[in-house]
């Protein structure tokens, strides 16, 4: 297998807002070739993050290169490779999907023909619709129509902001089978973000989890989501002290964040072992208790401002 180019590479990204820290220290690469996960509660810094990718937001510290060129010199040349939607995008609701479509080819400076035009109505499921007026369309459809007119430029990379947020069932779908299609059968790659792990877990072939701007988890989905690794829960008489020992062990890329007490992300058939290396080194144990699979504790992680964030909008 022949390594395959690495589209974004972020290093230590940081951006403050007047006394908030949106996004703290994030590192990650995407992968050409396929569809990347990005996922986090509302609030948890996936815009500001995606914002420092498209440059519209100034980093406060850390790197970030796309096709192996760095963002603040290269910018331009970088960013005709791009295609994005990052909000509801801005249409013409009294013009057709192909006149909205032919405005935007001409702003952004690509000289396309009608055979195209309609391609490319075709490819995000417009075709029967071209000729209709935005006003009449669903949700689903502007949105496949704004992804429509970020690919008119024919982007390598597509970078998508919560592209189903606000869709019906059948409109997500549709979404979905459009980021699997342009990745599988035109071999594009796309970033997108979710609040959803029930929706990144369909697409996504690697995937960064992100809570209050820092890193939960981050690799392949399949990997991170196998049934068999569990959260081991771990209460001790000196738990800073255990922290430390577990720091400088060979346990300590198992170490999650926890709200209270430690937690290990680990295979379950790792256990005994990590309670035998315990003992040994003198660690007094009050309770230590395999909690719940990592997708109970990502779902955890991701949905338990839901509620309250749907009043925000
Ligand atoms: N321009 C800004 N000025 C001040 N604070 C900001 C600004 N933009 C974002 N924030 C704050 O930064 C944090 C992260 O916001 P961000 O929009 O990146 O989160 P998100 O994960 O994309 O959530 P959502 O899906 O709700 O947009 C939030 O607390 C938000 O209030």
């Amino acid at each position: 297998m022949h390594m395959r180019e690495t589209l974004i590479s972020v290093n230590n990204l940081v951006k403050d807002f007047k006394g908030l820290r949106a996004v703290n220290g994030l590192s990650f690469t995407v992968p050409q070739g396929e569809v990347y996960g990005f996922l986090g509660q509302n609030g948890a810094g996936k815009s500001t993050t995606i914002r420092m990718l498209l440059t519209l937001v100034q980093p406060t510290s850390g790197s970030i290169q796309l096709f192996g060129q760095n963002l603040t010199t290269e910018r331009h040349t970088i960013l005709r490779q791009v295609g994005a939607v990052i909000e509801r995008p801005d249409l013409y609701k009294y013009l057709t999907a192909y006149d909205n479509l032919r405005i935007m080819a001409r702003l952004s400076g690509v000289k396309v023909g009608q055979k195209e035009l309609m391609r490319e109505l075709e490819r995000v499921g417009l075709g029967q619709r071209a000729h209709s007026r935005v006003k009449t369309f669903s949700q689903g459809m502007k949105q496949r129509l704004g992804i429509a007119c970020a690919l008119i430029h024919n982007p390598q990379l597509i970078i998508l902001d919560e592209p189903t947020n606000g869709l019906d069932p059948q409109g997500i779908a549709d979404i979905r089978n459009l980021i699997l299609h342009l990745v599988k059968n035109e071999g594009k790659s796309v970033f997108v973000s979710s609040h959803l792990l029930s929706e990144i877990q369909l697409i996504a072939d690697s995937m960064l989890i992100i809570d209050k701007g820092r890193e939960v988890a981050q690799g392949r989905v399949s990997e991170l989501l196998n049934p068999s690794e569990t959260i081991v829960q771990l209460h001790t008489t000196d738990d800073a002290a255990t922290t430390q020992w577990l720091q400088a062990s060979q346990w300590q890329q198992h170490l999650a964040p926890a709200a209270d007490g430690i937690q290990l992300r680990l295979h379950s058939n790792r256990i005994p072992l990590l309670n035998r290396d315990l003992v040994g080194a003198g660690v007094d144990v009050l309770s230590l208790q395999s909690r719940h699979s990592l997708e109970d504790y990502f779902l955890s992680l991701t949905t338990s401002n839901q509620h309250v964030a749907a009043y925000q909008h």
